[in-house]
């Protein structure tokens, strides 16, 4: 299972493709338009998000509301298009510099110059304009598929904010994935600790008032996953890594850690490996779960815990210096518009990206063509192993 996007952030639309998804699941609109509102929502994106309303169109691999097993295209228009019809060039290159908008001023933090550089590209738009992260509304397209799949095997997925600027959250971890996700989602910022949304909310607003950027940490929370998934027999099959390179190819994403995370290295042994039982109902469990639901590049039953870190957006009011690459002269970035702080909504952008990764894995591991005839192996295997 595999999927490419296709689009750039002002272009017509964007286009993701799916293929592997197998026959016989239920997909409808409103199950990827829920995600991609969501991705779409959080306190500090600046005023592109109110130009956009994200709404899938579904032009191939499903009928009557159930996919087909071929692949699965799915569009999603940029409403801010029509103010950009002619800077993306639907007409000739206009000779107007104003209108073309050309952009030989790279952005220090994004893609800009090492994109021209590499591409020979002189007119630093064309970086940009795939570089973005619009991007990732069809990442979320893909993901929110995947999601319903694995809602369908009795594995769910969330996700919110741990941090923002050095404000850490602090909640009861012993609550379940739907108790935690309906306080996020009530939450501007998509966070468990009220005291801790206030303070975010107040750094993101003390951030744009002097111009900066802040970044932070999300969570994501995966409940039903079977022990075994992912291997430990090659490295390109280990699901922990698989999960890590998906994470950071999110734009901006620059760490990633499983349960305790970094922490692990300043701990004992006997402090963050998590001790085995078994008991009738359940199976194989974990007393603790500090590693985060992984060992041996395997998920061990236990829920996941993925965390990721997000840089502070590139795009700053109060510009950075950086060098125009037609003059070779220095100068001071001028802004139009950014998010100043993205984290709520990456937080669901990562929750996408992680489940594509998750219904890939099991997609690799159990008959994949018909979905009840994949069902069916599931729980078969879920009963195997609870005996095992
Ligand atoms: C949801 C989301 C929204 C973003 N919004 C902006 C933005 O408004 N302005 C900006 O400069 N960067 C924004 N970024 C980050 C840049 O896309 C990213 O830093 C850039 O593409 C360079 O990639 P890298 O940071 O991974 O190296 C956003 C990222 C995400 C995930
Ligand atoms: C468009 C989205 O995010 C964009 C990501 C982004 C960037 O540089 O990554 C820059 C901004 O784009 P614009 O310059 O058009 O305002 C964000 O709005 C989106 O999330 O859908």
């Amino acid at each position: 299972m595999r999927y490419l996007t296709a689009g750039e952030s002002h272009g017509k639309q964007l286009t993701t493709i799916i293929e592997g998804i197998p026959s016989h699941l239920p997909l409808l609109n409103d199950q990827i338009n829920e995600s991609l509102l969501r991705r779409q929502g959080g306190y500090g994106r600046g005023r592109r998000m109110q130009i956009e309303k994200d709404l899938v169109e579904i032009t191939a691999g499903v009928r009557h509301g159930y996919t087909l097993g071929s692949p699965i295209s799915l569009v999603i228009n940029n409403d801010d298009f029509k103010h950009w019809r002619n800077i993306m060039g639907e007409s000739p290159i206009p000779e107007d510099e104003e209108v073309r908008r050309t952009i030989s001023r790279p952005r220090p933090g994004h893609a800009d110059l090492n994109g021209g550089m590499k591409y020979g590209h002189r007119d630093l738009r064309n970086v940009l304009e795939r570089s973005s992260a619009r991007e990732t509304a069809a990442r979320v397209a893909a993901g929110a598929v995947a999601k319903v799949l694995l809602k369908e095997l009795g594995i769910t997925v969330g996700a919110y904010v741990r941090e923002i600027a050095g404000i850490v959250s602090s909640f009861d971890e012993s609550m379940s994935l739907k108790e935690r996700v309906d306080i996020a989602e009530a939450s501007p910022v998509r966070t468990l600790d009220k005291k801790a949304e206030k303070e975010m909310m107040e750094a993101i607003d003390q951030a744009k008032k002097e111009g900066d950027s802040i970044g932070g940490v999300v969570e994501v929370y995966v409940e039903g996953m079977p022990p075994g998934v992912g291997s430990y027999v090659q490295y390109d099959r280990k699901l922990d890594s698989r999960i890590a390179g998906s994470v950071v190819s999110i734009n901006a994403f620059k760490g990633v850690e499983f349960g305790i995370g970094f922490e692990a290295a300043r701990r004992n042994g006997s402090e963050v490996h998590d001790e085995i039982a078994w008991e009738e109902s359940q199976g194989y469990y974990r007393k603790t779960n500090r590693l985060g639901g992984f060992e041996g590049g395997m998920t061990t039953g236990m829920p996941l815990i993925v965390k990721g870190v997000m840089k502070p957006i590139p795009t700053l009011y109060k510009p950075l210096q950086s060098v125009d690459i037609e003059t070779k002269e220095p100068f001071a970035a001028s802004i139009e518009r950014s998010d100043s702080c993205a984290v709520p909504a990456a937080g669901v952008v990562m929750e996408h990206v992680v489940a594509f990764e998750l219904a890939r894995a099991m997609m690799e591991q159990f008959p994949g063509d018909y979905f009840p005839r994949m069902k069916q192996a599931v729980d078969a295997y879920r009963e195997e192993v609870r005996r095992f």
